[in-house]
């Protein structure tokens, strides 16, 4: 799938893996303008994030190399109903349409995890309903794509952080769910979740303050994380794959320092 003439939302734009995915989003599709001799076609992504000063400072980064007219920036939590439909209003008033959503927005507070599963399970769902409104092709949409930025916690527990855990899981059950539901009911847009494993981020360096009752586990945690650490470039890539490749519907992949893997999972026959 080419990216060019697509308009992308990404939760959680501002920094991390967000921003590493904004990035390579507008890089690819200004590399599909240059080959189609600057016709125009490229990716617009609209930036949702609570942070402000740095949504605006990247944004200001993007405008000199991209063009200011390439990336929107809303100030959006991703926990409001208000905001998130706001945001998706104005994406499509200002670019037209919604091809690909990014939900990457994600926190780990095991001591407050009520907002942990606000923010990385509710949320991830209630934007997702919200793309189909947009995207749905039985509804006149023209279909697109979801990738979901879960965790290796969500294919395997990770002790320290049992209600991280627990979003993760959750959140890759509700992509490959929504995917067969997609197919089955002829939406037109693929599912698709990644699963890093640790990467070098705000949310990985501040992991030891964050984790409540568990904190007796953070040696054990650290000596995971000793089996390698990802980069935000390899996290944005793997996503991109996802995007652009459009036999994956349904799809986990897995990332480590060793490489990449599509999971399988047991099937009911
Ligand atoms: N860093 C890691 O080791 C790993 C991270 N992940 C997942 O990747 C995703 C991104 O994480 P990182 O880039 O590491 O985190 P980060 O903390 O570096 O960046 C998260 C971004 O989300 C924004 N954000 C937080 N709450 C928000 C809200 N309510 N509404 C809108 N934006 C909000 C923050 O302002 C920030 O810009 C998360 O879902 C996380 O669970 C998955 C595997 C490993
Ligand atoms: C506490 C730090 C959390 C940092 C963010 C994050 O999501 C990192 C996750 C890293 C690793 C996940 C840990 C455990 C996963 C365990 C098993 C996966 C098994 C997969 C398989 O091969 O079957």
């Amino acid at each position: 799938m080419a990216l060019s003439g697509q308009t992308a939302v990404v939760t959680g734009a501002a920094r991390g893996i967000g921003r590493a995915v904004t990035e390579l989003l507008l890089q690819h599709g200004a590399t599909v303008t240059v080959t189609l001799h600057n016709a125009g076609h490229v990716v617009e992504v609209a930036l949702l994030d609570v942070d402000e000063s740095a949504g605006l400072s990247l944004k200001a980064s993007l405008d000199q190399q991209h063009g200011a007219q390439r990336t929107l920036f809303l100030l959006c939590s991703v926990e409001s109903e208000e905001q998130t439909k706001a945001a998706f209003q104005k994406t499509v008033e200002t670019f037209g349409r919604v091809d690909i959503l990014c939900n990457n927005a994600g926190v780990l507070n095991e001591a407050a995890w009520e907002r942990s599963v606000s923010v990385n399970l509710v949320a991830v769902i209630r934007l997702t309903y919200m793309a189909l409104e947009h995207m749905n092709k039985g509804t006149g949409g023209r279909g697109g794509v979801i990738v979901n930025i879960a965790s290796m916690a969500g294919l395997g527990p990770l002790p320290s952080c049992p209600v991280y855990t627990a979003t993760k899981h959750a959140v890759v059950g509700f992509t490959r769910a929504m995917a067969a539901a997609s197919t089955a009911l002829g939406y037109g847009i693929r599912f698709n979740a990644v699963c890093p494993t640790f990467v070098q981020t705000d949310l990985f360096s501040n992991i030891y303050d964050r984790m409540g009752m568990f904190s007796q586990l953070a040696a054990q945690t650290r000596k995971f994380a000793t089996t390698g650490v990802l980069n935000v470039s390899e996290v944005a890539a793997g996503l991109l794959e996802l995007v652009t490749d459009e036999t994956k519907n349904g799809e986990a992949l897995m990332l480590t320092g060793g490489g990449k893997k599509y999971m399988t999972f047991p099937t009911l026959s």
